[in-house]
């Protein structure tokens, strides 16, 4: 695993019909060829609005650019048992939920995710059962997700079918570690047997 552990990436969606519609006008671009985006009124950019990331995105990126350019790398830290987290970050209606869980191959339910992995640990000579809500941890290695929103002060857990708008309750221990209560339930588990 590389020195940095963040990698900021900014995606900018294209507008909807309705913005259209409504005659909206866009107001930040990608610079072709960099992982920059600049914010203009009409045609006229200002230098001092051009900002740098480690990627960015422009409108018509597809999911699995973002997936291979953000995710993928994350896959294989997670086999050398580091913790991964896609943290999507911005106001209602910029694109999260479209990016992350959207249908549209969101990087959650992509099968390329979960087939990945299979992939790797099959080219070590091994199988995988994928299975959803199961406390079994006798296995060798198991993998952990979990899909959360946090807004505002409240933390949902998005794994929880029967009842996600219910609130987690966030607490600190003594140490200071902040935490949320249930664990076990809101996880889905991937479970690798080892031969
Ligand atoms: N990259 C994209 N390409 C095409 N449509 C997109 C893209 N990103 C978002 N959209 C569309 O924009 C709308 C808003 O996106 P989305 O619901 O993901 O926003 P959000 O950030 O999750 O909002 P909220 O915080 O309110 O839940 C949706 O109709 C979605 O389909």
């Amino acid at each position: 695993m590389g020195e940095e552990f963040f990698k900021v990436a900014l995606r900018i969606r294209p507008l909807l019909h309705k913005e259209v519609l409504h005659r909206h006008q866009v107001c930040v671009r990608e610079v072709p060829g960099s992982p920059q985006v600049m914010l203009f009124q009409g045609n006229k950019v200002d230098p001092g609005n051009i900002f740098h990331f480690d990627y960015a995105f422009g409108p018509a990126a597809s999911q699995d650019e973002v997936y291979d350019t953000c995710v993928h790398p994350l896959m294989e830290n997670l086999l050398d048992g580091y913790n991964a987290t896609v943290f999507c970050y911005g106001p209602t209606g910029s694109g999260k939920t479209y990016t992350l869980g959207g249908m549209k191959l969101g990087m959650l339910y992509r099968l390329h995710t979960i087939t990945h992995l299979v992939e790797m640990i099959d080219g070590a000579g091994k199988y995988i059962e994928f299975l959803r809500y199961i406390d079994v941890f006798s296995n060798k290695i198991s993998v952990r997700i979990s899909y959360m929103e946090l807004y505002k002060e409240g933390l949902r857990d998005l794994l929880e079918m029967d009842n996600n708008q219910k609130v987690l309750q966030i607490r600190d221990d003594d140490k200071g570690n902040t935490g949320y209560l249930k664990l076990c339930k809101c996880q889905s588990y991937l479970i690798f047997h080892i031969d």
